[in-house]
């Protein structure tokens, strides 16, 4: 499985969450991605919804910068950062523009519960704890996206969700998973040495698995929502 190179200490959350990460990565809204029955309403909701998301995601990111420790944490952090605020972001608004949805709607849609739970968990990770609570925090939607995005494999074309199918297959996105498991492999040896043995392990899959968890009611919300 191509989520080897993800990293080891990635590996070993992964295992560690059990059965929340197949929650996640195999939920039926990703389910109906894949194979193009995903209702549009549930889709767009879900956009419409991520966009607040990416907001606050971009705060825990710059937060992130905040905890480095070493310019390879603090170019990953405040990179990933460019790519939300200068790049993602913008894509979400087009998209939505396409599909009808106005700029306007979309910076005044009401944040769901679910969206703020997630998010504001990913903050207080960092605010209470350090750099590593924070990458366990933030993994889970880094990786797991791009573990999706191979999962579905190629589509055709004409796919309704090609697009974003293809945002997260592409191996620019793969070596951004990479990159970035690269990143906490190098931050928890240098703080923790080895992490199966480390004092802070179960806490650090507890957050790890909170985050997975919490994506699974994100999808959720965009079921029903729509
Ligand atoms: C709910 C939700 N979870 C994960 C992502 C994916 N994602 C969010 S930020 C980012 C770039 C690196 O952090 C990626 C891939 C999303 N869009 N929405």
């Amino acid at each position: 499985m191509s989520t080897l190179n993800y990293g080891e200490t990635f590996a070993l959350w992964r295992k560690g969450a059990g059965a929340a990460w197949g929650d996640y990565t195999r939920h039926s809204f990703v389910q109906g991605l894949g194979d193009g029955t995903l209702p549009r309403a549930a889709f767009l909701h879900y956009l419409v919804q991520d966009y607040v998301f990416l907001v606050h995601f971009s705060r825990a990111w710059s937060l992130a910068v905040v905890k480095s420790e070493t310019m390879d944490e603090m170019k990953i952090c405040a990179g990933t950062v460019d790519a939300l605020v200068n790049h993602e972001m913008d894509l979400h608004v087009k998209t939505c523009a396409a599909e009808g949805i106005s700029q306007e709607t979309l910076f005044q849609s009401r944040e769901e519960t679910a969206n703020l739970a997630y998010t504001r968990y990913v903050m207080d990770a960092g605010v209470q704890g350090d750099f590593l609570d924070m990458m366990a925090a933030l993994a889970p939607c880094v990786m797991g996206y791009g573990e999706i995005g191979l999962n579905l494999g190629n589509v055709a074309a004409d796919h309704p969700y090609a697009d974003w199918i293809n945002t997260y297959r592409d191996p620019e996105y793969q070596s951004v998973c990479t990159s970035v498991g690269q990143m906490i492999d190098g931050a928890v040896t240098r703080r923790l040495g080895d992490l199966k043995t480390s004092p802070r392990r179960d806490h650090l899959q507890g957050r790890f698995t909170k985050a997975t968890e919490l994506e699974v009611g994100f999808w959720q919300m965009g079921l029903d929502g729509a």
